[in-house]
């Protein structure tokens, strides 16, 4: 039928499946793989297009290297590929015969491009090196395959720069992590905490990882919504990218490397979905405003139907996506909850008392608020409701993620709050053993709970406040919780 079969606050696994079926994703015959549909791969273009240009602000420049990896080189830094080796996916024949050696599909690309590196870099004048390419990658993952959030193939950017001095990598990190930031705040509607990823959970090749954190309050689970690693010098180390200082001195480079992906879509739509369907930030949205025609049975349906077609015209010509529903086979009804499910952010109706008024009714998708708009002003009115949707929904989304945050000092309080699906931040020691020890005590069929990050913006940790998981003394403030 048209509408969802069940609630979001009902059976969210379900939910979600069925709104990503409303155009964003096909289900497709291997598991843990989905097509992406233009209504989603319109919003992941939007993306693409305000972070390209972004970096390249920054001078970066695309490239693009193999999908295929020798297994040599994948195998080069052993502790950077030992949790990950399960997931690599491999090529071993061609046709009906074996291949020689096998070749593996690229899971991330340090090993495909860090030997070249080596080869471009070679004195400091051949540094910055900042590149960044956009593709995809293959994780073949077994944990439950979840769309966007969870596949076995997704599109990513990833960034992989080299700089002469440390200090050049930390303020890239930050540089990257704040258009991540911005990513998911000004066009995603999603709010996400800045911060610090623990030694447990950083990327084992890297010297540190920032990342931006969400969280789901229907599931009480966190998700890391994109990540910006310094590697210090450990890929240098092992792949021998060095460099001739101005001094005639031989030195290693500093790299950084830096992701986000089409995950970022599954956020957007498990934060702001209803028991309607989709509702897309304005700033994504590739339809902004759907016109519809509501004609009566002896009005003026033609000059219903033109007054539509102006309608778009004008809001098309001041850059608005605006697109009309003309299509005589459905009732204005079924196109109302059609668009709705598909989450367009701002509907005009016309009808005859709109076309006799001089006037359009707007309906707003994220509170459902209505208003007749004089046709003299219409493209003012929906700049500043678009504007307004976009607001709302990041506030209302804001004010949901702070009612989930449980600030706790104790093991008891950290257990009531993450059995109560809370965003926990805890006092912690920062020392692995403990996470570690946090993580084997919360086992459970749900998952364990871990650190999501310790936010750069520390609240006040008062002189002798004990560590929650070990009662020794706590050096910050962690977000902990079970994630995605
Ligand atoms: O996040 C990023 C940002 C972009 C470039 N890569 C880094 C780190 C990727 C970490 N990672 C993640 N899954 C993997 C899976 C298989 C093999 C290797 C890996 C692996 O190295």
């Amino acid at each position: 039928g048209l509408g969802l079969s069940v609630k979001k606050d009902e059976n969210f696994g379900e939910w979600y499946s069925e709104v990503c079926k409303h155009e964003m994703i096909e289900y497709y015959d291997i598991s843990g793989c989905y097509i992406l549909r233009p209504w989603s791969m319109a919003i992941w273009e939007i993306m693409q297009t305000f972070f390209d240009a972004e970096i390249k602000k920054m001078k970066v420049k695309n490239c693009y290297f193999p999908l295929f990896v020798s297994p040599g080189v994948l195998e080069k830094e052993k502790d950077h590929i030992e949790g990950f080796a399960p997931e690599v996916a491999w090529v071993t024949k061609s046709g009906k015969s074996d291949l020689e050696v096998p070749i593996a599909i690229r899971p991330t690309s340090e090993t495909v491009m860090y030997p070249y590196y080596s080869k471009w870099i070679r004195g400091h004048r051949d540094l910055p090196l900042k590149l960044n390419q956009w593709c995809n990658v293959v994780r073949w993952e077994f944990s439950n395959p979840t769309p966007f959030i969870r596949s076995r193939e997704f599109l990513w950017q990833e960034g992989h720069t080299a700089f002469a001095t440390k200090e050049e990598a930390d303020k890239e990190v930050l540089e990257i992590l704040e258009l991540y930031r911005r990513i998911y705040e000004e066009y995603l509607a999603v709010p996400v905490v800045k911060g610090m990823k623990s030694e447990n959970e950083k990327f084992a090749g890297g010297l540190y990882t920032t990342s931006v954190e969400a969280f789901i309050p229907n599931t009480g689970r966190g998700v890391q919504g994109a990540t910006s690693h310094c590697l210090g010098q450990n890929f240098a180390k092992m792949f021998e990218i060095n460099f001739e200082n101005e001094k005639g001195e031989t030195e290693m480079v500093w790299q950084n490397s830096w992701a986000y992906s089409t995950r970022t879509i599954g956020v957007m739509i498990m934060t702001h979905g209803d028991d309607k369907g989709l509702i897309l930030p304005p700033k994504v949205a590739s339809v902004q405003v759907v016109v519809i025609p509501v004609p009566y049975k002896d009005a003026n349906t033609q000059g219903i139907f033109d007054a539509c077609t102006a309608t778009v015209a004008a809001l098309s010509e001041a850059g608005i996506r605006a697109e009309e529903d003309l299509r005589d086979n459905y009732s204005p009804g079924w196109k109302y909850s059609n668009w709705e499910m598909k989450g367009v952010p701002l509907r005009i109706e016309i009808g005859p008392r709109d076309l006799e008024n001089d006037q359009v009714r707007t309906v707003r998708r994220d509170n459902g608020v209505k208003e007749d708009i004089p046709r003299g002003s219409l493209v003012e009115h929906v700049k500043e409701l678009l504007e307004k949707i976009q607001a709302n929904m990041y506030e209302v989304a804001k004010q949901k993620r702070e009612a989930c945050v449980e600030e706790i000092k104790t093991w008891d309080e950290f257990i009531v709050a993450l059995n109560k699906k809370k965003l926990i931040l805890a006092p912690w020691c920062d020392e692995e053993e403990v996470e570690r020890d946090v993580k084997a005590r919360t086992k459970g069929e749900t998952g364990a709970a871990k650190t999501l990050c310790s936010p750069f913006e520390q609240p006040e940790l008062p002189e002798g406040t004990l560590c929650f998981a070990s009662g020794k003394p706590a050096k910050k403030w962690t977000y902990w919780g079970r994630s995605y």
